[in-house]
């Protein structure tokens, strides 16, 4: 059984928790730092990046966040949370938890197109993954070791690293489960193999 937790301080916890659940997975809400220590992967919600970063400093959530991450375990970020795991925010002086080679812009798609869907190519992982894109980040740059998994009219937006994953739109609102059991997959492989020592 893995147990994959969903970072539960705000935004679209629930649906991640629905989408995960299954035979093989455990899903874990997590709303204290002491829960960390079971899981296997951990996925960071979209919502409001600002917002939660405000809880994450207030709950004391930052070290153990990095420190989760620092094991190898895999991580998953949406929208927000892919804003939560790049290095660098444009117009911002400095990431939060700075995971992965990238630099993003928040709300890229600008007032016009505050929220749309699409059907993406995601390497992997379909040709027909349904996306649904609210007030949305863009990936804008990646360092070497970052895999650009999906574009969208030629502007990135899903990403891996390692076991790091990350995707500008928000998978745990559609049906199609496929982006959600790849990263499945991703946490199963890395229990198999081990996580790296710190
Ligand atoms: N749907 C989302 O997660 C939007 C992200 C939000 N625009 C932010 O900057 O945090």
């Amino acid at each position: 059984m893995l147990k994959i937790g969903v970072l539960a301080l705000q935004g679209a916890v629930r649906e991640h928790v629905a989408c995960l659940q299954g035979p093989e997975v455990e899903v874990i809400a997590v709303k204290k730092v002491e829960q960390f220590d079971e899981l296997d992967g951990l996925v960071l919600p979209g919502g409001e990046s600002t917002t939660m970063r405000r809880l994450i400093d207030k709950y004391n959530f930052l070290e153990p966040l990095k420190a989760f991450a620092e094991t190898g375990k895999p991580v998953f970020g949406t929208c927000a949370g892919l804003i939560l795991m790049a290095k660098d925010i444009a117009g911002q002086p400095e990431g939060h938890l700075s995971l992965m080679n990238m630099t993003v812009e928040r709300n890229a798609f600008g007032r016009q197109r505050e929220s749309f869907e699409a059907d993406l190519i995601v390497t992997d992982v379909g040709e027909d993954v349904r996306a649904v894109f609210i007030r949305a980040p863009l990936i804008k740059e990646v360092g070497e070791d970052v895999e650009v998994i999906s574009k969208f009219n030629d502007e990135i937006v899903a990403a891996r690293e390692g076991r790091f994953l990350a995707c500008s739109f928000h998978p745990e609102l559609t049906d199609d489960h496929r982006f959600h059991q790849y990263f499945v997959d991703m946490v199963a492989q890395a229990k198999l193999e081990g996580v790296k020592s710190v």
